[in-house]
């Protein structure tokens, strides 16, 4: 008896302490919405502006540097950087709307690592395009079929990913921005662990998590498919069957998570372009991606490193791969840091390709130094 009328004390004092603070709430609601909305109401003339005079609605270097400041403004402040990028980042979907309405295209089917990146890149107030492939990506964005398309470019574990490159040296599309997803993969089955007969998954996750599939399920066969979501999708109706991928793809195709996190390096990370028909400015943080062919003679390839190294610029990723037109005849990828308007990267560049058959700038953007 005792008990329950302490019970209804404390429920009636909860009520009248939650109501005056709920209130307040609601009035700061109020506020915010107005605010979401006057902020709107300068984003459509910002898009009139982009209409009028052929500006690109994505701006990828004014994302970065209003991130950038809300991040100072929120400096020692309760909520957590993560949480107030996140909030800008859905208000910033929510522009692009008000612009004009954006088409996005990912690897999918969807729930793929790359739908991850994309929706986190570019909010809930777009539309998204999966595609069967990443040469698809490419070809939808020179097309003009999608406004901006994700291509996986390397991972922290394993490496680059073939067909972006190849994809890279066929297309008319520009590097705009990049994006950072740390990759956390699942093994996901509707059966008990001691009944998976077979994995499924892509080639990369299937390496990502090559050692704990080698201590967990040493019998059991891994079987390479096209995407993530497709081993799901294969998972979900095989009795039996396994797949890695994402929680997302969990959701979409029924399946449970049975181990989460089970690759082989805690910080496994993809980096991805953002491929678009447009240039994007400068921010003071930047990097630009180039290709390139060497002539054929001895010290080419360290002629132009040479001028990068004398001109004090930092090289962040370098890679190769056959130039599918002539045998053993390579293409360089290199990101640098800058921009391709800052005049020592512009000087590097020009004199990099007295060394070159062919050097083409794929674009600079601003350099993602966080993890969506
Ligand atoms: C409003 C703009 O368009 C887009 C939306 C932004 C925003 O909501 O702040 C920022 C950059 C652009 O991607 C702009 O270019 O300023």
């Amino acid at each position: 008896m005792t008990d329950s009328l302490d019970a209804q004390n404390d429920s009636r004092a909860l009520e009248e302490g939650l109501a005056p603070l709920r209130e307040q709430i609601d009035g700061l609601d109020r506020e915010l919405v107005e605010l979401l909305n006057r902020r709107a109401e300068v984003v459509v003339e910002v898009g009139k502006l982009k209409r009028d005079k052929g500006g690109a609605i994505y701006a990828p270097d004014r994302e970065q540097r209003v991130l950038e400041r809300v991040r100072a403004l929120n400096e020692g402040r309760l909520l957590p950087d993560t949480c107030i990028e996140a909030i800008w980042r859905e208000m910033m979907s929510g522009s692009f709307a008000l612009e004009r309405p954006l088409r996005i295209g990912y690897l999918g089917p969807p729930g793929t690592f790359s739908h991850l990146a994309a929706r986190r890149k570019f909010g809930a107030s777009v539309e998204y395009d999966n595609l069967a492939d990443i040469p698809l990506i490419f070809e939808a964005v020179d097309r003009g079929d999608i406004d901006y398309g994700l291509v996986p470019i390397e991972n922290s574990t394993e490496g680059f990913v073939t067909p972006s490159l190849d994809g890279l040296m066929n297309t008319r599309s520009r590097v705009c921005a990049e994006v950072l997803l740390p990759i956390h993969n699942n093994l996901l089955a509707n059966c008990d662990a001691p009944d998976i007969k077979v994995i499924y998954s892509h080639p990369q996750p299937l390496a990502q998590c090559r050692r704990w599939l080698s201590a967990q399920f040493p019998q059991v066969p891994r079987v390479a498919t096209t995407s993530t979501s497709k081993a799901a999708e294969q998972a979900a109706e095989e009795p039996g069957a396994a797949a890695i991928g994402t929680t997302l793809a969990a959701q979409i195709y029924g399946l449970a998570i049975q181990f989460e996190n089970i690759e082989d390096s805690g910080e496994n990370t993809t980096r991805f372009y953002v491929m678009a028909r447009q240039e994007t400015g400068p921010t003071g943080d930047d990097k630009t991606a180039i290709y390139f062919t060497t002539k054929h003679r001895s010290g080419a390839l360290a002629d132009v490193l040479d001028v990068f190294r004398d001109e004090g610029i930092n090289l962040t990723h370098i890679d190769k791969r056959p130039s599918q037109r002539k045998n053993w005849d390579y293409v360089f990828f290199v990101d640098l840091l800058g921009h391709i308007s800052d005049p020592h990267v512009s000087k590097a560049l020009s004199e990099a390709a007295e060394h070159c058959l062919e050097l083409r700038v794929l674009g600079s953007f601003p350099r993602a130094t966080q993890p969506l």
